[in-house]
């Protein structure tokens, strides 16, 4: 295999590139093979069987994980995946982004990640409330309001939240809102999580317009995308006045060079953030990366963007909505050809950090307005890009080691005041 095969090949697993870039971040910080020795791994990895009754009265076993990367800064924290594709080293991956992410935005957290091996397409609701139910109690002995909070994540959703907060309730006797968020705002949960990974997603793109010296009115954007992250980034960016021009899901997307009809797309999605079957007229989502535009925003899914077609990216800018979607080489490339890539960890903090808000409305009883919310993820977002931009240019690398060095050095400092390392 050529050697250049050989490292994008590599890199496509996210769990070893994120290995390389914690070493690279830990010896630019100064730290030793020991601190890289605790860190490169998660702590603690469950692997789970859920037997679930299906409606046809025949039982399906489902595999499920979760993992927990370091609890050095407090319990760990992080959401459930719900999807065909589901792996224990991606989740690992995961849940080593979280506590990078909580790095950053500066909560009190480490990083933990679940998922399960399904496709809740083809479930009934009452098949994934078994699920769900099921696999909150096969984790209950290792999490907990105070240990590791679940959250949302691909193809989950508050619902999905809010019977996994009833299980673990009735299992504990007590009622435990700050067992996990995303719940509906009924059962505890915060005002703007819903919207909050796409609010923060569109803080970062205002920042990084400042940088490039683009006008976001009238930006060309292109989405891969359109669950909860990509389909409210849309309308936020639509309503601020860049031209929206493609949007995908996971059978394909639609394309107009003159912008779309964001509000008609929403109305038409359904929860699981698909549309484009009522089109006949769509795009691949190869062909929808490649398009020509300012500003392009991966929001689905890991490994999108690779050695094979970054060099055919055109945006200027890539904003990294979903989790994973750019190779390093293709960081690599994007990086020299000038592209201002801002990594996942950063301009996905949005979600994490509202979540951490709601944790806190639960622990004390109090309830906060949106503005509220709206206000402090701003400011928490503003200050994140801002230091990790100003660690880039300081340290002249690029904005993803640059927020894994901002991520992993509170981690660090933590495991070495508890005398770990
Ligand atoms: N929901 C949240 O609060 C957060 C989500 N993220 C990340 O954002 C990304 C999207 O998450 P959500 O919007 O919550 O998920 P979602 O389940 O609401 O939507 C997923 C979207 O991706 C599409 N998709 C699925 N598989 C695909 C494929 N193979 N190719 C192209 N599109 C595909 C779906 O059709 C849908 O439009 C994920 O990487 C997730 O980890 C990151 C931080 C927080
Ligand atoms: O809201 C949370 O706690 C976690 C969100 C999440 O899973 C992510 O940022 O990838």
């Amino acid at each position: 295999m050529a050697k250049e095969q050989k490292k994008e090949k590599e890199s496509l697993n996210l769990f070893y590139s994120t290995q390389t870039v914690i070493r690279e971040a830990l010896t630019k910080l100064g730290y030793n093979d020991e601190m890289f020795e605790l860190l490169k791994e998660p702590i603690r990895m469950l692997t789970v069987r859920i037997p679930v009754r299906m409606d046809d009265g025949s039982v399906k076993v489902f595999t499920g994980y979760r993992s927990q990367h370091n609890d050095a800064v407090g319990p760990t924290k992080g959401g459930v995946r719900f999807h065909p594709d589901v792996d224990e080293e991606e989740v690992k991956a995961l849940s080593i982004w979280m506590s990078l992410k909580c790095g950053i935005t500066n909560l009190p957290y480490g990083g933990g990640k679940g998922g399960i091996i399904c496709d809740p397409r083809q479930m009934s609701m009452s098949e994934l409330e078994r699920l769900s139910r099921g696999y909150v109690r096969a984790i209950s002995q290792i999490v907990g309001p105070t240990k590791d909070i679940p959250a949302p994540d691909v193809y989950t959703n508050s619902q999905i939240m809010a019977w996994m907060m009833d299980e673990y309730s009735r299992l504990r006797e007590f009622d435990s809102p700050g067992f996990i968020t995303g719940k509906p705002i009924v059962l505890g949960g915060s005002q703007g999580r819903e919207t909050a990974t796409a609010k923060g997603v569109t803080i970062c793109i205002d920042e990084a317009v400042k940088k490039k010296g683009i006008e976001l009115k009238g930006a060309r954007v292109v989405i891969q995308g359109f669950g909860n992250a990509g389909s409210y980034l849309a309308k936020f960016l639509h309503d601020a006045g860049a031209k929206v021009i493609a949007v995908s899901d996971v059978y394909g997307g639609v394309y107009d060079p003159n912008g779309l009809d964001i509000d008609y797309l929403l109305d038409r999605r359904d929860s699981f953030g698909t549309f484009s079957k009522l089109f006949t007229n769509t795009i691949t989502n190869k062909e929808l990366l490649e398009l020509d535009c300012d500003i392009l925003v991966p929001a689905a899914i890991s490994n999108q963007i690779t050695a094979e077609n970054a060099a055919n990216i055109k945006a200027s800018i890539v904003v990294e909505a979903a989790n994973g979607p750019t190779t390093l080489e293709a960081t690599k490339i994007l990086t020299e050809r000038g592209v201002l890539l801002v990594p996942d960890i950063l301009a996905s903090a949005g979600g994490v950090t509202v979540s951490y808000f709601e944790w806190v409305q639960n622990n004390q009883g109090y309830y906060w307005s949106e503005e509220e919310v709206h206000e402090k993820l701003a400011n928490v977002m503003t200050r994140s890009f801002e230091t990790i931009y100003q660690t880039a240019q300081t340290h002249q690398v690029d904005m993803r080691l640059a927020a894994y060095m901002v991520g992993i050095k509170k981690i660090a400092e933590a495991s070495s005041f508890r005398g770990w390392v």
